[in-house]
């Protein structure tokens, strides 16, 4: 039973924990970092990462099939075995990686499951060891949400579908979020019949849905199932090991495997937070504008930080170095979000940043809407590519949506131009080379 005392102590080592346990020991405080599962958290392990894998084979097959009769003749085959191999020979080389990194660093690495004892003090429930710190930053992230209705215990989750050994003949997700329709979009190219179950009449509700309506369309082409206005009531085991599955609106069908995709709750549940005086509720901790908690010494931050920026992967980067220069009083100010890209990792992708186009009219905001399937760029890949500018009233960019195959690296210029308050004439500032995404975005109008 070892006591530990150190300047900050960080819990949970997600991409948000991590950036704020490197940037608190670059800046000179003495730094713990306490995990219960895999160093990386859920990005690199489960999440963004092995799915991103898993996408470059789906892109493979897009491009062939976009070139089918335009010079490419014959189709592979995604082998969902090699596949699982190759994404587990990352995923395996993640825990060494940030393990060397932290002891390189010097923060201390200590396992287990942790939870509050008093305002300051945390034990760790495996070893009984305490840790006090000055500051605590909390960075637990979220876990998949369970559904509880009859047969549920036969769903499995993101995790299980980023493991899975062989690919069924029919996989189903309940949930059109950004998991549901990425996951959707991999077995569908793999080559199983997809299904997707979600509430309400359409997919992926925060995105710009003239968009989405016409990414639903080509995945419809591309065979996938969609039962809108609906939810899983029901699932049985049939004699053919294959799962029966009824729906609140009647309609029932048999398929291998269903994904809950219904979005994530918090982990904050199960960290004694009562005892520290932090409150909290089901998705995460709510924060002051300084990433403060209901106990002012208690950061939380990243997945389970109630800061209003999206739940990725930047914001948990960007709160950690944040948290971390607030602690050693290097920065005094509230923080302040540069604007964000958000993408759905689709075929094609969805992506968007600044202020959505649904906003714009109230606001009194122009909306350029170009269609750029005939841009050299993307005609060479048949993609029906199309980008939706907002405006303020001196024409500067505010906000952009996109559909493309490579929508991610789009964007980012969007992201640039938004940040650096430019006008779309101001963006053939830059000379992009061409032909490329670059060249496009600098010409586009
Ligand atoms: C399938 C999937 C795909 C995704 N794809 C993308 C993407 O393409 N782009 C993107 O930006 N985001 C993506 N995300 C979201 C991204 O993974 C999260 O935003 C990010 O991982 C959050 O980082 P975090 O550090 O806040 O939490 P996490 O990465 O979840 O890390 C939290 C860590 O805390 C640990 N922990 C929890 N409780 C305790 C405790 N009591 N004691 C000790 N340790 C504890 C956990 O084991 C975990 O390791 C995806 C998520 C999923 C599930
Ligand atoms: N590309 C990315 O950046 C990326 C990828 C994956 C996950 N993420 C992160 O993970 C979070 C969670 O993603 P998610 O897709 O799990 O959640 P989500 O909240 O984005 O979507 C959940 C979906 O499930 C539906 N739903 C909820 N309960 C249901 C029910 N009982 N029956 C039928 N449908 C139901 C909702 O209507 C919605 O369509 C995201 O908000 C994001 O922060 C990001």
């Amino acid at each position: 039973m070892a006591q530990y005392q150190y300047d900050v102590g960080v819990i949970g080592s997600g991409p948000a924990g991590l950036a704020a346990a490197f940037a608190a020991k670059a800046l000179g405080k003495s730094v713990v970092i306490i995990e219960q599962y895999l160093w990386g958290g859920t990005c690199p392990n489960y999440g963004c990462d092995p799915k991103k894998i898993l996408l470059s084979a789906v892109e493979g097959i897009r491009r062939q099939s976009a070139m089918q009769g335009r010079g490419l003749q014959g189709y592979s085959k995604i082998n969902w075995s090699d596949l699982m191999t190759y994404k587990q020979g990352y995923v395996d080389a993640v825990e060494p990686r940030k393990v060397r990194g932290l002891d390189e660093a010097g923060v201390t690495r200590l396992y287990g499951h942790s939870e509050f004892i008093n305002a300051d003090t945390m034990i760790i429930t495996d070893t009984a060891d305490t840790v006090t710190a000055t500051d605590w930053v909390i960075a637990v992230g979220q876990r998949p949400k369970k559904l509880d209705f009859p047969g549920s215990e036969l769903t499995q989750d993101s995790e299980d579908f980023l493991n899975l050994p062989d690919l069924p003949d029919d996989v189903t997700f309940i949930g059109a979020g950004y998991v549901g329709v990425e996951f959707a979009t991999i077995t569908n190219a793999a080559g199983a019949h997809t299904r997707v179950v979600t509430h309400g009449h359409s997919a992926l509700r925060d995105f710009d849905q003239t968009l989405v309506k016409q990414w639903i369309t080509e995945t419809q082409e591309a065979g996938f199932d969609w039962y809108f206005d609906a939810t899983v009531v029901k699932i049985e085991q049939t004699d053919t090991k294959k799962l029966l599955v009824s729906l609140d609106d009647g309609t029932q069908f048999q398929t291998d495997r269903v994904f809950v995709t219904a979005g994530r709750v918090g982990n904050a549940d199960k960290l004694g937070l009562e005892t520290a005086g932090i409150t909290y509720n089901e998705a995460d901790i709510p924060v002051d504008d300084y990433l403060r908690t209901s106990n002012p010494h208690v950061y939380a931050i990243g997945d389970v930080g109630g800061s209003p920026a999206p739940k990725l992967v930047p914001t948990g980067n960007y709160e950690g170095r944040y948290v971390a220069q607030l602690i050693v009083q290097k920065i005094t100010d509230p923080i302040a979000f540069p604007t964000m890209p958000a993408v759905v990792f689709g075929s094609p992708r969805i992506a968007q940043t600044g202020i959505p186009v649904a906003a714009a009219e109230q606001l009194g905001y122009r909306v350029t809407d170009v269609d750029m399937s005939q841009v050299i760029t993307f005609y060479r890949y048949h993609d029906n590519a199309r980008i939706r500018t907002v405006l303020d009233q001196n024409g500067r960019v505010v906000g952009a949506s996109v559909i493309a195959m490579e929508a991610e690296e789009l964007i980012n210029y969007f992201v640039t131009a938004i940040n650096d308050k430019r006008t779309l004439a101001d963006t053939q500032a830059n000379i992009y080379a061409y032909p490329s995404l670059g060249s496009e975005f600098g010409a586009f109008y």
